[in-house]
């Protein structure tokens, strides 16, 4: 049997870092910069009132009380997108909108409020010092400043950087796009009538849903049966479209371990055993003309949950250029004994928190495979290594927390 890091280093060789393209601005989202990504322009663009109210000179107003308020003529006005560029003379005051550009000449801003709101002149009764209510041209990003560094994968906030220092487009590497099969007699679509031993195809809607909360595209086949010659039909029509094929079932010891049985004559495909519990069958290799990469995972719903986590999900974010490849391991300390078998490394379901007591992980549901519901209550998987047998309360923990970025 090969280890875990063996056989994901066997994987991940199959793929490669998609070729860059120029990729609309939200499209963006989630994936990581090629190259680091430089402002074109300051950020404010160009000094500017963060108030409405009078621009002035700081010096003009000193001391400018109720009893005895400051009077200055108003001698403009300036809007946010509606003025041209105005110089202020001492003495005077401009009528100002947040965000519109500050005269030249002007150095403080006297919010609308502290004045009489006058037209042609107006009475000011308090002072400011100068740069107060100014928000100075560069004070956030200087032009040239590196804004997103290569391999940051960009999220909501900096999607809205960008936009604001004018990027219509940014060079990402695209989505890779996932074909997922799913394989098995017994299967059939939610929704479809069930005969006495069939059961509802849950795993190609949970592949499916992985790939794409990895941030790939996914495209959910559905079903094949056990025919090998349907389910190699069906694979050479979906080639075209796929960076990486993802089947489950049909792999391990049975009569009709359809994928095996179609993919010994149809490319170059490999079956193994890797030494973890769950998800010891697993296959790769590549298929097709293109020698498009197919990760061939086990039918059992938690082995093929874990498999993608550990297997799949490091092939996707290398396809997407994101590091760390791997889901980084945080430890945690243990509220319940753990069992596990000598020489495999076992992924059990947990729930992770973290309170005043510091980061815990209690167990959600028993080590079988088929335990699809314990699985949807976990957001966590505790990884006991192979040469542990046991855990005890209060030992610390290896533990994956799901779903959250890294
Ligand atoms: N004699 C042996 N039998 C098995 C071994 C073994 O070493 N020797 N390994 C077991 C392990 S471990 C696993 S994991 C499974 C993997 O088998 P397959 O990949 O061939 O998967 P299937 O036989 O097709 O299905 C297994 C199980 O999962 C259910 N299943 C399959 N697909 C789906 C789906 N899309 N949605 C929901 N459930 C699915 C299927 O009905 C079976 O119950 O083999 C063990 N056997
Ligand atoms: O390896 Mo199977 O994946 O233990 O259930």
């Amino acid at each position: 049997m090969r280890t875990v890091d063996e056989h994901l280093e066997a994987l991940l060789e199959l793929v490669g870092p998609l070729q860059p393209y120029e990729q609309p601005l939200l499209e963006s989202l989630g994936l990581p910069m090629v190259d680091d990504v430089v402002s074109p322009i300051d950020l404010p663009r160009f000094t500017n009132s963060a108030m409405d109210g009078y621009a002035v000179r700081a010096s003009d107003v000193q001391g400018a009380n109720r009893d005895y308020p400051v009077e200055l003529p108003v001698v403009g006005e300036q809007a946010a997108g509606s003025s041209s560029p105005t110089a202020l003379t001492s003495g005077t005051a401009i009528k100002i909108m947040t965000g519109a550009p500050m005269p030249s000449g002007a150095d403080t801003v006297i919010p609308v409020e502290l004045t009489d709101g006058g037209e042609a002149t107006v009475a000011i009764h308090q002072a400011r010092r100068a740069g107060e209510n100014v928000r100075p041209a560069g004070e956030d990003v200087a032009a040239g400043e590196v804004v997103a560094e290569a391999g940051k994968a960009l999220g909501p906030r900096e999607v809205g950087l960008l936009a604001s220092l004018g990027f219509p487009r940014l060079r990402a590497r695209p989505r890779p796009r996932v074909v997922v099969i799913s394989t098995g007699s017994e299967l059939r679509e939610p929704g479809a009538r069930l005969d006495y031993d069939s059961i509802y195809d849950g795993n190609s809607y949970m592949l499916a849903a992985c790939a794409r909360a990895a941030g790939a595209i996914s495209y959910r086949v559905g079903i094949t049966s056990d025919d090998p010659r349907e389910f190699a039909d069906l694979l050479g029509d979906q080639l075209v479209r796929a960076d990486l094929v993802v089947t489950s079932g049909g792999i391990s010891k049975g009569s009709y371990d359809v994928v095996k049985a179609a993919l010994a004559d149809l490319g170059s495909v490999e079956f193994c055993e890797v030494a973890m519990q769950p998800g010891k069958p697993q296959g790769f290799g590549t298929v097709g003309e293109d020698r498009t990469p197919i990760v061939t995972l086990p039918g059992n719903p938690v082995s093929s949950y874990v498999s993608f986590e550990v297997f799949v999900l490091p092939m996707l974010r290398r396809m997407m250029g994101m590091l760390p490849y791997r889901r980084p391991m945080v430890q945690a300390t243990l509220t319940e004994e753990l069992r596990s078998p000598a020489g495999r490394r076992q992924y059990l379901r947990g729930w992770f928190e973290v309170s005043q007591r510091g980061a815990r992980v209690t167990p959600v549901s028993g080590p079988g495979s088929h335990l699809v519901a314990g699985l949807a209550r976990a957001n966590c998987l505790v990884v006991i290594e192979e040469d542990e047998t046991a855990l005890h309360v209060g030992d610390t923990a290896r533990v994956l927390v799901l779903d959250r970025e890294f």
